[in-house]
């Protein structure tokens, strides 16, 4: 422990479970607040920062949802033919400024505004039509079919879409439909990102002896992007104290988020730790999970009146690091953001594999999970589950979460997998 003592965050040395880690964060973490307003063009897959409130009505009016013959209900015989004679027609665009009377009906296309005091539609293809009359026979239209009524979709004043909403093209769709051309959006989170360790090298440099390429920078790239942050590239630093304070300090002053991967375990953490004191209140967690056990996270401190920089520092093995991304940071960062929860998508699958485990620790297995032969969903685990064997990592598709309490699994059993994309 520094002389600054122990931070708010940490828990003393003992084992900390997954969801308490996951509620200590989320308890920590407030979202930031600043916004800015983009075209809409320019807006998918950005964080709403207000409730857009229609101002209209949708559809602005009653309107008919086939090509057609529009008509009174009232009209419609129940044991013979209902036979109208046609006297206008309607485009959609038209605004039909004429009466009709019992007995009467108009042509009317998809779109078009219904005419005063006609509510129903009957296809065309469902009625006969000729010299000008329209006979439909019982039963084929009930009163008020075929008509979308104004305001069904939404109605003026009520809230279309609220914030922290991520803009799906749908969401796109339905803004513009409310004739909104510029949205409100939360300002991207910055995330400052580095690997440490004297073995890293990067891509295009030749692998010296006793090195490795850094993967885990651009794993967890893509999982950043995946989340549509800004992302702060800043390399690699070497297991050097002068090296890593001014890292980490350029992190600390261009970013919201610092991540890092290596250097969380007991192995030579000690100066890390105390520049990590010196700097904020960061925790240093042994979590009960596999893998990923060593992290960190905390508050970076900038100066009065700044909020801090979250530092999520993550297990250097390739697969704890991104294992505790999905675990932690991911929910993190989108909690910063602004945005709603949006948890990776969860369902329960039968286990094709026996696993062993024994309780007081979440698991995280990779697997593949696709439709068994009788349709219901299956998984099966990936080969070696090495805390660095990215391998398995790369051929799953989801996560076996075995949780804290959980034994070993038999083959068959049902498990609780995330998936990665929410596409299988
Ligand atoms: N005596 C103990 N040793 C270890 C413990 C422990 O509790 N007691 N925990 C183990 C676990 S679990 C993990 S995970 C690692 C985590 O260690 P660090 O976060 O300090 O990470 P490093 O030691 O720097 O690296 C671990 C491993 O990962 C490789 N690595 C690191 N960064 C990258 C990168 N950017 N790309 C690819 N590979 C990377 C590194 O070369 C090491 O092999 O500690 C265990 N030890
Ligand atoms: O649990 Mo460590 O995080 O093996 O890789
Ligand atoms: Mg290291």
């Amino acid at each position: 422990m520094s002389e600054l003592g122990p931070s708010p965050l940490s828990t003393g040395n003992d084992q900390l479970s997954v969801e308490a880690a996951r509620a200590a964060i989320a308890a920590a973490l407030h979202p930031i607040t600043e916004t800015e307003t983009l075209p809409l063009t320019a807006a998918l897959g950005r964080i709403l920062g207000a409730d857009i409130v229609s101002p209209i009505s949708v559809p602005a009016h009653d309107n008919s949802a086939m090509d057609g013959y529009a008509l009174r209900g009232s009209d419609l015989r129940a044991d013979a033919d209902t036979v109208l004679t046609v006297t206008g027609t309607v485009h959609a665009g038209d605004v039909p400024d004429f009466e009709t009377a019992t007995g009467q009906c108009v042509r009317i296309m998809t779109g078009a505004v219904m005419p005063a005091g006609l509510d129903t539609v009957v296809p065309q293809e469902l009625c006969r039509a000729a010299d000008g009359v329209v006979h439909i026979a019982a039963g084929t239209v009930r009163p008020g079919d075929n008509r979308r009524l104004q305001g069904e979709d939404l109605r003026a004043g009520h809230p279309a879409l609220t914030a922290g909403q991520r803009l799906r093209p749908a969401d796109l769709g339905l803004i513009a439909s409310l004739g909104i051309g510029e949205v409100t959006v939360r300002r991207r989170l910055r995330v400052a990102l580095f690997s440490t360790g004297n073995e890293l090298r990067t891509l295009g440099q030749p692998l010296d002896a006793g090195c490795i390429y850094d993967s885990n920078r651009y794993s967890l790239m893509g999982a950043l992007a995946r989340l549509d942050v800004e992302i702060i590239d800043l390399g690699l630093v070497r297991d050097d104290p002068a090296a890593l304070a001014a890292t980490l300090d350029e992190a600390i002053a261009r970013a919201d988020v610092v991540l890092t991967s290596g250097g969380v375990s007991v192995g030579d953490a000690d100066y890390t730790k105390d520049l990590l004191a010196s700097r904020g209140d960061v925790a240093f967690w042994k979590v009960a999970m596999r893998p990923g056990r060593p992290f960190a996270f905390g508050p970076l401190h900038r100066g009065e009146g700044r909020t801090p920089a979250w530092l999520f520092a993550l297990p250097g093995n390739p697969v704890a690091a991104l294992v505790t991304f999905y675990a932690f940071a991911r929910d993190g960062l989108l909690q910063l953001a602004g945005a709603k929860p949006q948890p990776l998508p969860a369902l329960r699958a039968r286990c094709t594999t026996a696993i062993r485990k024994r309780p007081g620790r979440t698991e995280f297995q990779r697997g593949i999970v696709s439709p068994g032969v009788d349709g219901q969903w299956e998984v099966r685990l990936t080969g070696t589950q090495g805390a660095g064997v990215l391998r398995s990592m790369s051929e799953a598709n989801a996560l076996v979460v075995l949780g804290h309490a959980q034994t070993s699994v038999a083959a068959g059993d049902a498990v609780d997998v995330w998936l990665f994309d929410g596409l299988v």
